[in-house]
C-alpha cells in the first residue's frame, strides 16, 4: 500500500513492469510471467476475465462490490502485464479512450457501417 496519486498508478505500474522483464523470474512474479511467455500472460488475462465475470453475477444478487475490485483489479493487471510484453504502454489505452470520448457508440459504430 502507497500513497500514490490514484492518477499516476497506470504510468508508474507501467515503469515496474518494464523493469521486470529483466529481473529474476525467481524473486518477481511479474517477472516470472514475462519468462513464461505470451500464452502464459495471455492465459492469465482469460482467467481473471472469467473470475471478474463470475464476481459481477455474484455481486448482482448481494450487492457486495468487495470481490469485483479484486478481480478487475486482477484483470487490469494483468492486461498491463500483456501490453508491456508487447512493447506498450497504458498511455496507448488511455490515449484511446480520450479519442473516443464523447463519441457515442453508437455514432461510432454507424460510421464503421457507412460504406
Ligand atoms: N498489481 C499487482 C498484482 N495484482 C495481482 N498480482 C498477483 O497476481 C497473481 C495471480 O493471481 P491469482 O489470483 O491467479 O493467484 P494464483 O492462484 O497464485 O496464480 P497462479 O497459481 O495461477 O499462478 C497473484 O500472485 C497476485 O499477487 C499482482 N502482482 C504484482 N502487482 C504489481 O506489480 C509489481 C511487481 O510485482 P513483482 O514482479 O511480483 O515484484 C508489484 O509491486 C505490484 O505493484
Amino acid at each position: 500500500m502507497t500513497d500514490l496519486p490514484k492518477n499516476q498508478v497506470l504510468a508508474e505500474l507501467a515503469v515496474v513492469l518494464a523493469k521486470r522483464k529483466a529481473a529474476s523470474p525467481e524473486t518477481s512474479y511479474v517477472a516470472s510471467l514475462h519468462h513464461k511467455g505470451l500464452n502464459k500472460i495471455l492465459e492469465k488475462v482469460g482467467e481473471e476475465c472469467t473470475e471478474t465475470i463470475i464476481a459481477a453475477k455474484d455481486a448482482e444478487h448481494s450487492g457486495e462490490l468487495n470481490d469485483v475490485v479484486n478481480e478487475t483489479a486482477d484483470l487490469w493487471f494483468h492486461s498491463l502485464v500483456m501490453l508491456s510484453h508487447l512493447g506498450g504502454h497504458p498511455d496507448q489505452i488511455l490515449a484511446e479512450l480520450a479519442r473516443r470520448f464523447g463519441l457515442s457508440g453508437h455514432d461510432e459504430k454507424a460510421s464503421r457501417d457507412t460504406p
